[in-house]
């Protein structure tokens, strides 16, 4: 089962306060006053629309960039061995095409200086099902198939924490539940600490037990995915009106605008009800509405909460 709350015993792995990032020719902080800890063990979900400052920050935190300015960085260095600490997966191919997967696996073993027996290797082959395809062309390999064989080959370099920028882009949903369970499997076994990018909302929601939300180069929401739901509710009311603004004010004018998102979709106004309804009979029995629908909430609705929130567009 997935962890939903942070376990007592936290140990902070990596902890950030004030972090600033600008660069050169621009007139905007990518990172403005980042503080982070981030703890052992836990499964961190970086969420936030494009821009927001995601890769920056993933950049920072294994060891690629140096910002621009902080108070504090604490980070993974390399061990004794100079062994890599951190393992990055990057949305981009990082296997030798023309060698094998087992050629792949050994020449990232002997670039990092580690040694696998090869009934270890065999049996991360099996985990992933590409125990058969060990003497295959990587090039011959599904995308799936590739991103499966870049996760375990970073996890047998004994990395502690694995950082993965949309680890499921490009991949059938098939292939992105296999990722997901993957990931999820890998933390429980080897207690690695995981984070991961993504605009995928229900990939994170069911894999991450802490999400950090960035808007704008700021971090907006940090909290665990369970304190996350509790804050806003276990259900959602999803209204579509005709496009009209102005005749949602009979419908607003008694509610806390804090409850409530506005935004246009299609040819369709939406309104999104973060909390308990009292009236919602006045919604769902009026003539004026396209559709009522009452369901469960999910991360995805929250990312538009804090958007929509962030543009100032309440009716
Ligand atoms: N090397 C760079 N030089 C100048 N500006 C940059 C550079 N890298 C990123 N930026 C800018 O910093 C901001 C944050 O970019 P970043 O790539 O970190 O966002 P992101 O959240 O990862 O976006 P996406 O979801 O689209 O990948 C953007 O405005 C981007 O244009």
């Amino acid at each position: 089962m997935i962890p939903w709350r942070l376990k007592e015993s936290i140990v902070s792995l990596i902890s950030m306060k004030n972090v600033c990032q600008k660069y050169k020719g621009n007139d905007f902080f990518s990172l403005k006053n980042i503080d982070l800890e981030i703890s052992k063990g836990e499964i961190l979900g970086l969420i936030g629309p494009n821009g927001a400052g995601k890769t920056t920050l993933i950049k920072i935190l294994s060891g690629l960039l140096v910002p621009t300015s902080y108070d504090e960085l604490k980070l993974l260095k390399k061990n004794d061995k100079k062994n890599t600490r951190v393992g990055l997966i990057l949305n981009s191919n990082q296997l030798y095409d023309e060698l094998t997967v087992l050629e792949n696996i050994k020449f990232s073993l002997s670039l990092f200086k580690q040694k696998r027996t090869m009934d270890e290797i065999d049996s991360m082959l099996k985990l992933v099902d590409l125990y058969d395809r060990k003497s295959k062309l990587v090039r011959t390999l599904s995308t799936g198939m590739k991103q499966k064989l870049n996760i375990i080959k970073t996890m047998m370099l004994n990395v502690e924490l694995l950082i993965l920028d949309e680890p499921t882009s490009g991949l059938d949903p098939i292939s992105k539940v296999e990722i997901n369970n993957l990931l999820s499997e890998l933390s429980q076994k080897f207690k690695v600490t995981v984070i991961i990018s993504s605009h995928v909302m229900n990939e994170v929601e069911r894999l991450c037990s802490r999400v950090v939300f960035l808007n704008k180069g700021m971090i907006i929401e940090n909290c665990s995915m369970g304190d996350l739901f509790d804050k806003f509710g276990k259900k959602i009311y999803e209204i579509h009106f005709p496009c009209e603004d102005g005749k949602l004010k009979p419908f607003t004018e008694n509610m806390n605008p804090e409850d409530y998102i506005v935004f246009h979709q299609n040819n369709s106004t939406v309104m999104m009800i973060f909390h308990e309804l009292s009236d919602f009979k006045k919604f769902s029995s009026n003539d004026f509405i396209e559709s009522f629908q009452e369901r469960r909430i999910q991360l995805e609705d929250i990312f538009f909460y804090y958007i929509y929130k962030n543009k100032e567009s309440v009716v």
